[in-house]
């Protein structure tokens, strides 16, 4: 269970891979009303769970506004497809359970199934009305407007009935998707609802994972009702989106490490950053490598900042480089016998300026795995990108935000329609990792799969966060040689564990508290809140099974 449960969390389908998989459902033989009536239930059982006392969901904020009120009321939003059947099912349900239902249906032509449910709630007495202005008051809203069949803008008159919810500012859940998202982009189709909550149903949609949905989606959780894996695999083979789980950037971590090995095999990482200009992105860059557990980090600065870095990084060889008159690394002086390809990985760009050109060519020519950042894809941009990084054999890895993903890339699809498929276009393109950081970062690789890191905090647009990631990555990737990992997983758990690390700083410290060094501070405790997490998970599973076990001693089963 476990495992499928892991499985599912990682899928992301658009609309139509979603219709293909519900088809192949519905044409095994599975009556839609059945899987209707399957789906409503477990909603319905989730939003009285929320609605509970004591819920921190919910029931919570409205007993905060309402203690005195004996039962909660709710409005159901019902439109004229299935999102509408599921909310007059979840309708139907929670009359049932003693909640005062009202139901909002403004087009009169519904599909079949959900007109059978639209009669059946009337023949409940559920009063149900056609203008919006009807509604009364309610405690919460259920959203079953539009799901993913949702195939263009709204119509004025649902518009401005969504607007007036939206004015009201009471919790809502939306089921599927929030009302008026396009399902694959994310895009708000002339308007949209501002959800509470968003309940996904069965896989998670694609639109939910881009940034320009974030503000409609709320918090958002799967529903999970069965779809076989075989049904999934059969539509989406390999998923070429998927989200990046806990579990799946936990498994990439150089962790446990052999108990016999020395600092030479724990991977060594050049970083090439800084000039006098921008001292700081030199250091944050060296902490967020540091965090990594690289084994040898050697660190080329301008010759100027050679004591500042010693003195931050103690255990770093500091490379003094002869500067520009501006102060920029003019030229790369490796120690003696070395040369760049005796790195494992390179990482270059925090706070080079673009005064260090000249570096660049040097690492670009380079055989060793190579992540640019900042000024190192500033300078890229300036060069014929596609041509340049289609020349390099070795992994490379851009992260760059969208002014510097814009600049690199200035004929691929917009990033603020898709971003999915403008970084997957960069990468394939560019034959490069491309990381296009953002509130949801998204990764694609040469070969046009995506990841999608799912959770994240603003905490994090601040300057240097950036920096950080560049040294967390790089050290990472100059360990990956030691397992099979593919450098796009490498990729995808520093961007995980980056962000994970913004999360547990602003809960600790708000989201004004995570300066970029604060930023680094926190990279360590995520391994061990996981690695806690991890272990409660295994204690429970095995706590759990010593249980059934005991049991079925007890009668003797097994
Ligand atoms: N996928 C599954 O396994 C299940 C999905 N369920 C629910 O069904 C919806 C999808 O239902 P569908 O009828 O295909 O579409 P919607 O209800 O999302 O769309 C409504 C309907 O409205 C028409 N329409 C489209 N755009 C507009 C517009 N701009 N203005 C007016 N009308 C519009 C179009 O004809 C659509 O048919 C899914 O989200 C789930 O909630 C099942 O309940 C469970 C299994
Ligand atoms: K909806």
């Amino acid at each position: 269970m476990h495992d499928r449960q892991e499985q599912i969390s990682q899928v992301v389908v658009t609309s139509a891979q979603m219709r293909e998989i519900e088809g192949r459902i519905f044409a095994a033989g599975m009556p839609v009303a059945a899987l209707m009536e399957k789906v409503a239930i477990a909603i319905s059982r989730r939003v009285q769970e929320l609605g509970s006392h004591g819920s921190r969901g919910v029931g919570e904020m409205i007993r905060e506004q309402l203690p005195l009120r004996p039962r909660l009321c709710v409005g159901i939003l019902v439109g004229p497809g299935h999102n509408g059947g599921d909310a007059l099912v979840v309708a139907r349900e929670l009359h049932f359970r003693g909640y005062e239902v009202w139901i909002y249906s403004p087009l009169s032509k519904l599909k079949e199934l959900t007109q059978q449910h639209f009669l059946y709630a009337q023949s409940l007495g559920i009063p149900c009305y056609q203008e919006i202005e009807q509604l009364p008051n309610c405690d919460f809203l259920i959203d079953g407007l539009f799901g993913f069949g949702l195939e263009r803008a709204l119509t004025d008159l649902i518009a401005s009935a969504i607007n007036q919810i939206n004015e009201w500012k009471k919790p809502i859940i939306s089921i599927d998707l929030p009302s008026g998202l396009h399902t694959d982009t994310g895009e708000v189709l002339g308007t949209a609802i501002r959800a509470t909550y968003t309940f996904c149903l069965g896989l998670w949609k694609l639109g939910l994972l881009q940034d320009q949905a974030l503000e409609y989606v709320g918090k958002a959780e799967l529903i999970d009702f069965d779809i076989p894996l075989a049904d999934i695999q059969a539509v989406l083979g390999s998923p070429s989106v998927k989200r990046i789980t806990p579990k799946s950037a936990l498994s990439t971590l150089p962790l446990p490490r052999p108990t016999v090995t020395h600092k030479y095999k724990e991977g060594h990482l050049l970083l090439i950053c800084g000039s006098r200009r921008y001292a700081g992105g030199a250091i944050l860059t060296g902490l967020g490598a540091r965090a990594s557990g690289v084994g040898m980090l050697s660190i080329a600065v301008p010759e100027s900042l050679k004591p500042q870095m010693s003195a931050q990084l103690p255990e770093a060889l500091i490379i003094g480089c002869p500067e520009t008159p501006s102060g920029a690394i003019a030229q790369l002086e490796l120690p003696e016998k070395t040369d760049l390809s005796s790195f494992n990985a390179i990482a270059c760009g925090p706070g080079l300026t673009k005064d260090a050109h000249p570096i660049l060519q040097q690492v670009l020519d380079s055989t060793s795995p190579l992540v640019l950042d900042a000024d190192g894809l500033n300078i890229l941009a300036q060069m014929s990108t596609i041509t340049t990084l289609q020349k390099r054999q070795a992994a490379t890895v851009l992260t760059p935000h969208a002014g510097e993903f814009q600049r690199l890339f200035p004929d691929v699809p917009d990033a603020k329609k898709d971003r999915v498929v403008a970084v997957r276009e960069a990468a394939v393109q560019s034959g490069t990792v491309v990381l296009l950081k953002g509130a949801r970062t998204a990764i694609a690789n040469p070969q046009g799969e995506v990841w999608i890191n799912p959770e994240s905090t603003p905490a994090l647009a601040r300057g240097g966060s950036g920096d950080v990631l560049t040294g967390l990555l790089g050290g990472l990737l100059a360990q990956a040689n030691s397992k099979h990992i593919t450098v796009e997983e490498i990729v995808a758990t520093a961007a995980w564990w980056h962000a994970q690390a913004g999360i547990l700083a602003a809960q600790e410290r708000t989201e004004l508290g995570v300066d970029a060094y604060t930023l680094t501070q926190y990279l360590i405790q995520v391994l061990l809140k996981w690695s806690i997490r991890s272990e409660n998970d295994e204690m429970m599973t095995g706590a759990r099974s010593t249980y059934i076990k005991q049991i079925f001693k007890i009668a003797d089963i097994i």
